[in-house]
């Protein structure tokens, strides 16, 4: 641990710590229960069949691509998208601009401290309770977007392109989800630019996350099952470490990244819309003894003043009522944050 006089430093766990102190020793907090693996059905053989869609075709108005989408939110919550349009280069600048970051020392890092007040920073971003496990990651949150919500002294000096990778990275990254949006919006029977419009203000989180080598890979998690509370999350992860996995059938799926792809999953905002038509699904990564792994999340959301229910459109078109209460998107982001979520807890306090 550094100790730098930083309260917040001295009681901070930092995994690049813990592996420089003994690469061997994972300390208890990290290692789940006996009970918890074991209630992990693998599932990898179904890794095939989570869906890939082609943006362009997307764009050009395809239907048969948009039937595709519309199958892949109601059965996968995830799908893989290609041909979006961000080149490799911008890709790769924006993976080389986390994993620079990431291997600085920890004073450096340090000097990027989540701050709880902004909701911001470099660290872990929920509280945690003394009985539950840590994850085998570290992170890096930053809001993009809109600007007033910049904390631009959390944005890392160093490696000096992070800004330039991630600003060009998430000005493509804007466009992908617009245009998913727009093809959501059809698929709802919706305007086109009615997802968009609902969400008044857009908000953009990113959250960089770094899974190093882990000894006992099997006994701890990169990061614990949850649901994004958002409308959609962009992902973008190393194109030869697999770690993503999905819940599907009370198993766990991995995605296994085609290159320069990205994977696109389905957030709690457009399951409450969509009355529960599309899913939010659950998610864990896991690590790897040999090789470390960046992953680089886009959460897109509506502005906190905004009230959650499912869209009337939507209710018009199902048999079976609604399903979710109604809740401003601020309260229900409070309520997510108080603690780190397990698996679909917090949207299923908003059940009906
Ligand atoms: O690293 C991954 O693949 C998953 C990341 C994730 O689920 C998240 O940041 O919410
Ligand atoms: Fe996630």
């Amino acid at each position: 641990m550094v100790s730098n006089g930083d309260p917040a430093i001295e009681k901070s766990e930092f995994i690049q710590e813990i592996i420089r102190r003994n690469p061997s020793c994972i300390p208890e907090r990290y290692l789940r229960s006996e009970e918890d693996k074991a209630k992990d059905v693998d599932m990898s053989a179904l890794a095939a069949d989570i869906p890939v869609l082609d943006l362009s075709l997307l764009s050009n108005g395809s239907k048969e691509e948009l039937q595709k989408l519309d199958n892949a939110c109601k059965d996968w919550g995830f799908f893989q998208v290609t041909n979006h349009g961000i080149t490799a280069e911008v890709l790769q600048g924006t993976k080389k601009a986390a994993a620079e970051f990431f291997n600085l020392p920890i004073q450096e890092k340090t000097k990027y401290l989540f701050r709880p007040e902004f909701r911001q920073g470099y660290g872990q971003p929920f509280p945690v309770a003394e009985d539950e496990r840590l994850d085998w990651s570290d992170s890096l949150l930053l809001f993009l977007d809109p600007s007033q919500n910049r904390c631009p002294e959390l944005w890392p000096a160093t490696p000096p392109e992070f800004k330039g990778a991630v600003e060009a990275y998430s000005a493509g990254v804007r466009k992908i989800t617009e245009e998913l949006f727009g093809c959501l919006s059809l698929i709802m029977g919706l305007e086109k630019d009615a997802l968009l419009g609902l969400h008044e203000e857009m908000r953009t989180l990113m959250r960089m996350n770094y899974y190093p080598l882990c000894c006992r890979h099997d006994q701890v998690l990169g990061l614990n099952s949850h649901t994004d509370v958002c409308t959609i999350t962009i992902l973008m992860q190393d194109d030869d470490v697999t770690g993503l996995q999905i819940r599907y059938n009370g198993g766990w799926v991995p995605v296994k990244p085609l290159p320069n792809s990205l994977i696109v999953n389905v957030g709690d905002i457009l399951e409450i819309w969509s009355n529960g038509k599309y899913k939010s699904i659950e998610h864990r990564a896991v690590t790897s003894e040999t090789r470390e792994r960046i992953s680089v999340g886009l959460f897109f959301s509506p502005h906190t003043a905004v009230e959650i229910e499912p869209l009337e459109d939507i209710l018009a078109t199902q048999k079976c009522g609604r399903k979710y209460k109604k809740v401003k998107y601020g309260d229900y982001l409070k309520g997510a944050i108080q603690r780190r979520q397990q698996g679909k807890e917090h949207i299923l306090k908003f059940k009906i």
